[in-house]
């Protein structure tokens, strides 16, 4: 049978008997939607068709060309091709892929060139019809063929401009800036909307008193036109259900707003007035035709249902025909009619009724006919927000794909006007006819800019990716950026920073940028976040074939890769630096930057990041060898060899320690790790040493205070002997006998320091050696540590050791200052170091030192010294006020408010109160969960850089003091360096008794 036919379709026109005319239209009938069509019509196909049997990459037809044949594709398909210019010949856009059923090539019924170029795809099976055979099938079933084309157009995207998948979309919208309610919405009318024109005007025409005539305008023929107001009259008398004239006139809108009736010089949407109006098929003499009584007989059948389905689309044209005119024409009963409207879009819901007023005049109706058509493109300037009423869009991002589908009723492109940002993605139409309604920045900006939805949410794949929340108004502040970024997931969040917070969006008073440096160690190990840094930066590498909007894009990223690593090693500096992955992506960076000349803009980042790279890999060698050591009693951490010619040496974490493990005997081990080895390490070794026989699951590493408290290390805990209170000692014991653990005798006592008569150093040079010695120590410490320590020693294997030995100070000065009195047996020797002492705050106050300030007066305010009230009541009334004026400085109540206010009116360079900044820390900590369901807390994070950013400031500026009269220098300064003193509050407090006995009453 298949031979038959193919037999019968061989033989030409001529030769053809009824058999095989009746086999071929067999033939014709399996082919959907060929087989829509009479079989009166079937059989002339059969009778004048040919059969084209077509290799691969044959070319029917091209662009330009005048053409001669109609085609029904049988077996295989095509490809339609199009040239958008000369200087594109080399490179066709394909437009579509046509399949079996497709029809191609109508365009000899109007003697029209070929607007595309048609290649076979595979081999290939068609019919082939000509001109005149084609055009006389045509006129007798001219409906039928009309909407198989149309079909056939619709499913294939044909002339779109783009295959009508959006996988590779490429065509950007026709201008849509000035709507046009003259023109049609959509590119060809949809078959209904044909059917109800067409019956339409078959009775227009068949009607004697017809207003649809030949008339003459400016001398020229206007074939079948009638005025509005005519049209309108018409509609009126011939169905008893239009009630209005506006209702009428909606109706004609309904049709001209699909191309089906049109004004004669495409000037008007369709009015109620003397404008003249035609239909579609009547402007081209081709198709223009009179109707048969079997036409007026099918109309008539069809107008009852064609006026109703009419009525119910006027009301939505007419909207739509206002909504597409500029706003000074809008009248005020339009207005209202848009207002009505807004009222019912939920995108506008938390929108309040004066602003949806103000909308209904600027607020624009836009449409785009074909599936695969861009909106715009990630990376364009935003210059609208839109509301999507009919269809569905794709969210399309750059590595990604399509990470969400949009449908009727959301919103998108909010984001890239409310922060002055690129847009975050691209948004390509899902399907033909999208209804969006648009706001265009300046209106936004105006309108809603203020009013904006408090939180935004970005989805890809259904699930949240990003919530961003308005940011209140501060006064004097004028940040771009009107939404923060609340949660996220840390790639999303890392994406929404390179877009909008690098190039030239850099804003000094936003912190998201800085949020993010300080913080993410928290959410994004460096690991990960130099991979994707890396996957950014390379993301070109596999893809040649990209358009000119990719590349522009793709090399503004990379751009904005290099200023991220630039100011990320200048937040991070050494903690960056140490790790070779981050080292190894620069050089990458550095080679292609000076491979590309596109990105020599970035020639000075690039620099920049190597020599501090250079700078630290030299430091590190000259530095390599570097030692520490816990002195046995109690000192403060030193360097024990090793480099010395900077004062402020920072410990690394694979710089060695030398320090003591006891256990409960009391014998000791002394041994030398690196910083970052862990408590499990040490523990294994101690116990070896110490021949401790058991598992080192048995065991543990323990810090027993010199009270006799107790505190267990995790086997992950590491900068384990920094991390010792003042008097403290490691000791390494079996678990069950912990608590069996007792102090080393010596731990009561005090720590060991130079003993120098206190009396003959001048207490401003006291102040003076604090606080060079604290800032050197202070200067040293990393954000970082503050992030380390908050978490625990164990959270991110990453050494507090530069904290834990600020702090440590703070204590050793606070003890110091208590041994000191208690030690003092003589009353007058008490009341004289009690007046340097309060001296001492004071200056040290004066010098910004407000940590060895606190230190000082809450040693004072000391129990063990706060009791001693004779040796208080000796001392000068104005030592006692200033004291007092002390007390309420540090007094802790409404979180610290005195302090806080003090502190913020003063200048760097300062040394803060640091048990504060790490109470706030543990407060956000304990406060907030890091994760939220799922997603990044990046408010915590926020709340956590806020402190480490308290920090920065205080040293940005370095100290710069006047040095004190040399006579005193070198005593003062050791003794600083080095202070005695007694943790053990019962000890200091049996003391204090000693020197004044409580009087019983
Ligand atoms: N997951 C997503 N990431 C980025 N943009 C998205 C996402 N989902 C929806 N969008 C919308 O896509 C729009 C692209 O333009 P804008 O950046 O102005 O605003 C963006 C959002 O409104």
């Amino acid at each position: 049978m298949a031979m038959e036919w193919i037999t019968a379709m061989d033989k030409r026109p001529c030769d053809r008997n009824l058999r095989d005319v009746e086999l071929i239209s067999c033939r014709l009938r399996r082919v959907e939607p060929l087989c829509r069509l009479p079989s009166s019509a079937l059989q002339q196909l059969a009778m004048c068709g040919f059969y084209e049997d077509l290799e691969k990459g044959v070319t029917l037809f091209r662009a330009g060309e005048q053409g001669r044949f109609w085609y029904a594709v049988l077996g295989g398909s095509l490809e339609v091709r199009y040239h958008a210019s000369d200087a594109d010949a080399k490179a066709p856009v394909t437009l579509c892929t046509l399949g079996v059923g497709a029809t191609f090539g109508e365009s000899i019924l109007h003697d029209l060139p070929r607007d595309s170029t048609v290649v076979t795809k595979t081999t290939c099976e068609l019919l082939r019809v000509e001109q005149q055979d084609f055009r006389l099938i045509w006129e007798k079933n001219k409906e039928l063929i009309n909407d198989i084309i149309t079909t056939c157009k619709l499913k294939n995207g044909f002339g779109s401009g783009v295959s009508p998948v959006a996988s590779s979309p490429t065509k950007r919208p026709l201008s849509p800036d000035h709507p046009n309610p003259a023109l049609p919405i959509s590119e060809s009318p949809s078959p209904a909307m044909n059917r109800m024109g067409w019956a339409l005007r078959t009775l227009l025409l068949a009607d004697s008193s017809s207003c649809l005539k030949d008339r003459k305008v400016a001398g020229k023929l206007i074939r079948k036109c009638a005025p509005g107001t005519e049209l309108v009259d018409w509609l009126l008398n011939l169905s008893p259900i239009v009630h209005t004239r506006a209702q009428a006139a909606g109706m004609w809108q309904a049709l001209l707003e699909e191309g089906v009736l049109s004004h004669v010089n495409k000037e008007q949407p369709f009015k109620d007035k003397c404008f003249l109006y035609r239909f579609r098929v009547d402007e081209d003499s081709a198709t223009s035709s009179y109707s048969t009584s079997e036409d007026i007989n099918t109309a008539n059948e069809h107008i009852r249902e064609s006026i109703s389905a009419l009525l119910q689309r006027g009301p939505d044209a007419t909207l739509r025909m206002i909504l597409r005119k500029p706003s000074h024409e809008r009248t005020p009963e339009e207005l209202e009619l848009i207002f009505e409207e807004l009222l019912h879009i939920t995108a506008l819901s938390h929108l309040s009724t004066s602003i949806k007023r103000e909308l209904s005049s600027i607020i624009v109706f836009e449409s785009h006919a074909q599936a695969g058509t861009i909106l715009f493109n990630q990376g364009d300037e935003g210059r609208s927000w839109y509301i999507l009423l009919k269809g569905s869009v794709d969210v399309v991002i750059h590595g990604k794909g399509t990470v969400a589908t949009l449908k009727n009723g959301d919103d998108f492109g909010k984001l890239a006007l409310i922060n002055d940002a690129p847009r975050a993605a691209t948004i390509v139409l899902k399907e033909n006819n999208c209804h969006l309604l648009r706001v265009d920045k300046e209106h936004f900006n105006r309108i809603l800019r203020d009013v904006e939805a408090n939180t935004l949410r970005l989805q890809e794949h259904g699930k949240d990716v990003l919530v961003l929340e308005r940011v209140a108004k501060q006064r004097g502040q004028h940040s771009a950026f009107k939404y923060t970024v609340m949660s996220g997931t840390p790639s999303k969040i890392l994406e929404h920073l390179l877009e909008t917070r690098l190039g030239n969006q850099v804003s000094s008073l936003d912190p998201f940028l800085d949020d993010f440096l300080l913080t993410n160690m928290v959410f994004m190990p460096v690991i990960q976040l130099v991979d994707e840094l890396a996957n950014y930066f390379h993301c070109d590498v596999n893809d040649a074939a990209q358009t000119p909007e990719d590349r522009e894009y793709i090399i503004n990223f990379k751009k904005r890769v290099i200023q991220f690593m630039h100011k990320w090693v200048l937040v991070a500096r050494h903690t960056a630096l140490d790790e070779p992955c981050v080292c190894d992506f620069i050089e990458e960076m550095a080679l292609e930057v000076e491979a590309n000349p596109e990105l020599s803009e970035e020639t000075s980042n690039i620099h920049n990041l190597l020599t501090q790279k250079a700078r630290y890999q030299e430091d590190r060698k000259q530095n390599s060898a570097q030692k520490w050591k816990l002195p046995p009693n109690g000192q403060p951490v030193c360097l024990f060899s090793g480099n010395t010619t900077s004062s402020r040496n920072t410990m690394h974490p694979d710089d060695d320690i030398i320090f003591r493990v006891y256990c409960a005997d009391h014998t000791y081990c002394t041994l030398r790790f690196p910083l970052h080895t862990t408590a499990e390490i040490i523990k294994a070794c101690a116990a070896e040493k110490l021949q401790l026989n058991r598992g080192a699951e048995d065991l543990v590493l323990v810090e027993v205070k010199s009270n006799g408290e107790r505190a267990v290390f995790k086997d992950n805990d590491v900068s384990i002997p920094t991390g010792l209170s003042l008097n403290g000692r490691l000791f390494v014991t079996v678990k069950d006998h912990v608590d069996a653990v007792t102090p080393l005798p010596e731990q009561e006592g005090p720590t060991e320091g130079i003993d120098i008569d206190l009396e003959i150093l001048s207490t401003k040079d006291l102040a003076f050696y604090i606080t060079i010695y604290d800032w050197d120590l202070f200067w040293v410490v990393h954000e970082y540590e503050l992030l380390y320590r908050t978490f625990g020693r164990h959270h991110f294997g990453k050494i507090t050791a530069n904290l834990d030995v600020f702090l440590r100070r703070f204590n050793e000065l606070q003890y110091w200052i208590v041994t000191d009195i208690v030690s003092a047996s003589s009353m007058s020797k008490r009341v004289g170091l009690l007046r340097k002492f309060i001296k001492l705050a004071a200056y040290c106050k004066e010098y910004n030192n407000l940590n060895a300030f606190f230190a000082i007066v809450m040693g004072l305010s000391n129990m063990a010294v706060s009791r001693l009230t004779q040796t208080w009541d000796k001392i000068p009334s104005k030592f006692r006020k200033l004291f007092q004026e002390f007390e309420a400085l540090i007094d802790p109540s409404r979180n610290h408010r005195a302090y806080r206010v003090y502190v913020g009116k003063l200048q760097p360079p300062l040394i803060p109160f640091m048990p504060l900044l790490l109470k706030d820390m543990t407060f956000a900590h304990e406060g907030n969960k890091t994760s939220l369901d799922g997603l990044v807390n990046f408010e915590k994070m926020h709340m956590m850089a806020q402190t480490m950013r308290t920090m920065r400031y205080c040293r940005s500026r370095t100290i710069s003091l006047d040095p004190p009269s040399p006579k005193s220098e070198g005593d003062a300064r050791s003794y600083i360096c080095c202070l005695r003193s007694i943790d053990n509050q019962r000890v200091l407090t049996a003391m204090s008794q000693k020197l004044e006995p409580t009087r019983k009453v």
